[in-house]
């Protein structure tokens, strides 16, 4: 199904429009990964209605009847279930996903899971899932050294794991780390559940251990917050929007949105309930630089919003986008193409965006390429012109209550 964005009509009503985000997936697919390791002693409060955390729900709860484990397009789902199988399961298990995800990389993570014991063989392409994970036998290495510059999800994967092993792991990273405050994230998840580590530089040791009781509760999910940015950013001077559950201490590194969007002219204030957007200015900078990454997941929101504010971008940290749901560098620049924006790598590993010409053309289809960000991340330009988006459902991947929050905030949606 796709929808036909009419362009936000201004509402008289000065009421402040508050918005229910769905819960981080991240923190969410990770402490359910805990929880499976520690037997059920991780209760976990507010876990997230992300399709990505449903799918991992039901693929845990059924573990003992399934052999074959489907996770969609659920990136963490894999690369966590495949440490989580390759250590811990029982019975011999097949791993899969949707054609994207047997087309996304895993290799590096399964060659460092047969490096300390595990037995797990590729079902067709190697290198990629599905994959075939036969129980563990014996702990035969304790040392990994792993690349930090293709999915920070293999080392999140390896460090959740480590407490269970017989020797515990000291997990080397390569450098360059990309996606950084994922790792930090599930190490401070890890500690929150009982688990000590050391650390020095990118070496993280952990020793075997076991996860204590303890009850976590999970955020609201920032990387589904930058819409709300995106949309304040492209608003007229003094509208408002509350986003509910966010905090100001976050395990989440794409918090990063609010400092981001202070160059777009909004202001944040933490609230009791979350967090008060407001437009205060209009955006006074021409071309911005930024790296991201820390943060790949805001590059499908923040460059459509600069395009739309006609701000030029110079960017580094984009080169982990290929592998994603889509390849999301490609997808940005055919999107992006329709408005007259031009998204290019004049060197490498140095992206531009030229917003100069920017043109938004009433009626413009965008192609969502079955990749969540790409629908969310173009929809508020609707507050430029009515725009199409194809094949709505994609949102569900995250954030399964967009449109209809979109609805509340005053823009209208026709089915198309
Ligand atoms: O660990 C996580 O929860 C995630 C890590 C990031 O992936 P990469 O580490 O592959 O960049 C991010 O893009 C993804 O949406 C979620
Ligand atoms: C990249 C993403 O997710 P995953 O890698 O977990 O599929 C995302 O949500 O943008």
């Amino acid at each position: 199904m796709n929808y036909f964005i009419n362009q936000y009509k201004i509402s008289t009503n000065q009421e402040i429009c508050s918005i229910k985000l769905p819960s981080s997936k991240s923190e969410s697919n990770r402490l359910l990964i805990m929880n499976a390791l520690s037997d059920g002693k991780i209760a976990i409060d507010n876990l997230s209605s992300a399709r990505d955390t449903q799918t991992l729900i039901r693929l845990l709860k059924n573990e003992k009847e399934l052999d074959k484990f489907d996770v969609l397009d659920a990136g963490t789902a894999m690369r966590f279930l495949t440490a989580y199988f390759g250590v811990a399961t029982k019975k011999e298990v097949v791993l899969t996903g949707t054609d994207r995800m047997q087309k996304r990389p895993i290799g590096i993570l399964v060659n460092a899971l047969k490096s300390i014991g595990a037995e797990i063989s590729y079902e067709n392409e190697e290198g990629y899932p599905p994959l075939r994970i036969k129980p563990f036998q014996k702990q035969i290495s304790s040392e990994i050294s792993i690349p930090g510059n293709i999915s920070s999800q293999y080392i999140s994967a390896l460090l959740m794991i480590a407490p269970s092993l017989p020797q515990g792991l000291e997990i080397n990273i390569e450098p360059p780390v990309f996606s950084k405050p994922y790792i930090d994230m599930t190490l401070g998840l890890m500690q929150l559940s009982g688990i000590q580590f050391a650390q020095n530089d990118d070496e993280i040791i952990i020793k075997p251990q076991s996860y204590q009781k303890s009850t976590q509760s999970v955020e609201s999910d920032w990387s589904a917050s930058s819409y709300w940015f995106s949309i304040i950013a492209q608003s007229e001077i003094g509208k408002k929007v509350l986003l509910k559950g966010l905090k100001s201490k976050s395990f989440q590194g794409d918090n990063v949105i609010k400092e981001i969007s202070a160059n777009f002219g909004v202001s944040y204030k933490f609230e009791k309930t979350g967090l008060l957007l407001e437009k205060i200015s209009p955006s006074e900078n021409s071309l911005l630089q930024l790296d991201f990454k820390k943060c790949p997941d805001l590059a499908q929101t923040v460059l459509p919003c600069a395009a739309a504010l006609k701000i030029d971008l110079e960017m580094t940290g984009l080169e982990s986008l290929r592998i994603k749901e889509t390849d999301r560098i490609s997808a940005l620049q055919n999107e992006l193409s329709k408005f007259n924006c031009k998204l290019t790598e004049p060197e490498k590993g140095i992206w531009k965006l030229d917003s100069s010409n920017f043109t938004p053309k009433e009626g413009i289809e965008i192609e969502t390429y079955e990749d969540h960000r790409m629908a969310m991340g173009f929809a508020p330009l609707a507050l430029k012109t009515g725009i199409q988006i194809k094949e709505i459902e994609v949102v569900n991947k995250s954030y399964p209550s967009f449109w209809k929050d979109l609805e509340s905030f005053g823009f209208e949606l026709i089915e198309q």
